[in-house]
């Protein structure tokens, strides 16, 4: 095949700009290695599967078996991301122009990449070359641990329909923590072992220390400071052995969730034969307009190493559209209050900088925090009874500009979004505090926790 673009891996950016680059008339080839990936990491096993599972496991009652109620969640996760792959297929298959190849893709040359399927061969040559193959799980060099089975991934763990009854988290960062508080809801017994010493380590110590009080309250044990030095088989569990403190300790476990990273995914793509060069950790090198060192070719995603989440990619996928058929001004340099949320419940949502950063640079900085809990102006957090948590604004005092927020609070998720567009557009903490807001809602709270800056 001769095309003008070819996409490979199906992910948030690079099924995006197929689309685009299709609608408009260019012959296009997506390669995907598996049908059960159509749509990408998000949609199949990451973002969307656990976010539901969340869900389910947030809307889990006091007499509902915790088996059962897994397992019935589970079943419909699978329905929805079924869905959502068939749409993701079909978005592209309905455009005259692009076609969706199956198969596992090589390069072979600078322009040329051979697809494989079983013993089918395809050789498919390019103008335009978009690498958007994402990451995988990082797996430590812990003796025992590869070999475990009882060890296993985010992805196997969330379509394994048996609810673990002891779950051991390797490391406490996005993915470990929220499966944690998502598993601990279903009912399992979680344990964490993250190896540095404390989880959240970049938020300032209020923030982390009130979403470690839910998690502890929630009954999950976090173990920082932990380092895994074995992990060994029985016959119904493993033992994970790990050192903390100078002190070797055990932990029994059912199951054994690997939440250590992970990291770019350029195995076997032949990046040798095109001559795309790789950075020290893996990921492919990029400039700030995503092109590789063969400027025809571009790498969107997980895969270029930047920030591993989803809206990213998207992002990179603006990159690379504004450079073939834009003004090519759009670069990575433009990226500010990029938002994040790490789905515990409450969430814990947060942009720019944490007070300690603030104060680092030197900025002179006024704080607005309250708990949830004392927001008189938040009924929402009642009506739907979750008050827990913090709202917490780093304002400069000399500009009245929001340099950073964290917001562990019911629908953070969405306040977040506010707050890092105000930030984007020089909305001050003063104007941000003095909106209408509509009743009853999370948002409202800004009138109220603004007011207290000082
Ligand atoms: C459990 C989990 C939860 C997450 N939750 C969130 C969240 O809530 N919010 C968020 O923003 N991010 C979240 N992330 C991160 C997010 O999913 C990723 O950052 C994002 O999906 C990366 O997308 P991508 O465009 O890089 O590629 P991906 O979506 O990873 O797609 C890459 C595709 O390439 C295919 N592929 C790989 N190699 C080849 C090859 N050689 N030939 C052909 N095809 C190939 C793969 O099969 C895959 O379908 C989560 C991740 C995980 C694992
Ligand atoms: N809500 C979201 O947006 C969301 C959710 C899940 C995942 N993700 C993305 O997926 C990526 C991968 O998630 P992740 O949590 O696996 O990676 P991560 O880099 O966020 O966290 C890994 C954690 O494991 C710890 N660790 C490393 N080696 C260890 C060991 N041997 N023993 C114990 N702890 C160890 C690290 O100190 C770190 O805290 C994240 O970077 C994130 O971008 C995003």
């Amino acid at each position: 095949m001769n095309v003008d673009v070819l996409v490979i891996g199906f992910g948030k950016g690079g099924k995006t700009l197929a689309a685009t680059m299709g609608r408009l008339g260019r012959r296009v080839v997506m390669v995907e290695q598996s049908d059960q990936m159509y749509g990408g990491t998000c949609i199949n096993i990451g973002c969307v599967p656990t976010k539901a599972l969340v869900h389910h496991a947030e809307s889990r009652r006091r007499d509902d078996t915790a088996q059962e109620w897994y397992q019935q969640a589970v079943g419909t996760v699978e329905k929805l991301t079924t869905l959502l792959r068939g749409k993701n297929f079909q978005m592209l298959d309905t455009i005259d122009t692009v076609t969706v190849v199956t198969g596992r893709a090589r390069f072979v040359g600078p322009k040329t990449v051979e697809v494989g399927a079983g013993a089918d061969r395809l050789t498919i040559n390019a103008e335009t070359i978009v690498v958007n193959t994402g990451s995988e799980p990082m797996i430590p060099d812990i003796p025992g641990l590869r070999t475990s089975k009882y060890a296993t991934t985010s992805t196997d763990l969330i379509s394994t329909t048996e609810l673990p009854r002891r779950l051991a988290v390797l490391g406490g960062g996005y993915l470990g923590i929220e499966f944690a508080a998502m598993y601990r809801r279903f009912g399992a017994e979680v344990t964490v072992l993250e190896v540095s010493p404390q989880i959240l380590r970049r938020e300032d110590d209020d923030v982390a220390a009130a979403a470690v009080d839910i998690l502890v309250g929630q009954g999950i044990t976090l173990v920082t400071g932990a380092q895994v030095t074995e992990v060994r088989d029985g016959d119904d569990s493993a033992t994970v052995v790990y050192e903390k403190d100078g002190r070797r300790l055990t932990l029994e476990a059912d199951s054994i969730l690997v939440a250590t990273g992970r990291s770019p995914a350029t195995r076997g793509l032949g990046l040798e034969a095109a001559g795309v060069r790789t950075t020290g950790r893996g990921a492919i090198e990029v400039d700030e307009h995503l092109r590789t060192s063969r400027g025809h070719i571009f790498a969107v995603g997980d895969v270029n190493g930047g920030p591993q989440f989803t809206y990213i990619s998207l992002d990179d996928n603006r990159i690379v559209a504004d450079q073939l058929i834009g003004t090519g001004a759009r670069s990575t340099a433009d990226r500010q209050a990029v938002p994040h949320t790490l789905f515990m419940t409450p969430p814990l949502s947060t942009v720019g900088l944490t007070e300690r950063q603030a104060r680092d640079q030197g900025h002179t900085v006024k704080i607005a925090s309250k708990p949830i809990a004392e927001i008189a102006a938040m009924p929402r957090a009642r009506i739907v009874e979750e008050t827990r948590g913090l709202m917490k604004f780093v304002i400069d005092a000399g500009t009245d500009r929001i340099l950073g927020a964290a917001l562990l609070s019911v629908d953070s998720q969405e306040l977040i979004n506010t707050v890092a567009l105000a930030m984007r557009h020089a909305v001050t903490a003063g104007e941000l505090r003095d909106t209408i807001y509509t009743h009853p809602s999370s948002t409202e709270g800004f009138n109220e926790v603004l007011a207290a800056a000082s």
